[in-house]
């Protein structure tokens, strides 16, 4: 079903997009990983006042985490849709989908040493001497 690009029609994308975001939160168990450690991460950024390079890396990082996440999601959904009995090309699928969440999360793990290092030593060096 194909929506116009009138205002409406753009509303109308907005609302899908938004339904299927928050479906996919409620459902999909890693989520319950993903928000937390994505709140637990900006909060320290905004107590070690990243700058705006900081910021946009971090924001990036996490969007690539979620997103990845939501993909996985949309994935899981239709293969229950094609085939719920065991099939040997959806498990592929799936695995590597799997394998695109880990991905994302490893390089956001890692990103997160580069941008936490120094503003957490400056802070704590500030801390301890103060
Ligand atoms: N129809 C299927 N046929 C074969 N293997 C499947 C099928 N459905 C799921 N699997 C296997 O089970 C694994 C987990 O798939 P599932 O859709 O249950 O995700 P999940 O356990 O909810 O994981 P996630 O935490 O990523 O949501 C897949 O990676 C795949 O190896």
């Amino acid at each position: 079903m194909k929506n116009k690009l009138t205002p409406r029609g753009w509303l109308r994308k907005f609302e899908l997009a938004f339904t299927g975001l928050l479906w996919a939160v409620r459902t999909e168990g890693s989520f319950r990983v993903h928000l937390p450690a994505a709140t637990l991460a900006i909060s320290a950024a905004v107590v070690l006042s990243f700058d705006a390079v900081r910021w946009a890396v971090l924001l990036g990082t996490i969007g690539l985490v979620l997103t990845a996440e939501l993909f996985n999601t949309a994935l899981e959904t239709v293969s229950d849709a094609i085939d719920q009995e065991h099939n040997q090309y959806i498990k592929l699928a799936l695995d590597v989908a799997s394998g695109a969440v880990l991905v994302a999360s490893l390089t956001a793990i890692a990103v997160a040493g580069f941008l936490y290092w120094q503003p957490f030593w400056s802070w704590w060096s500030s801390a301890a001497t103060s």
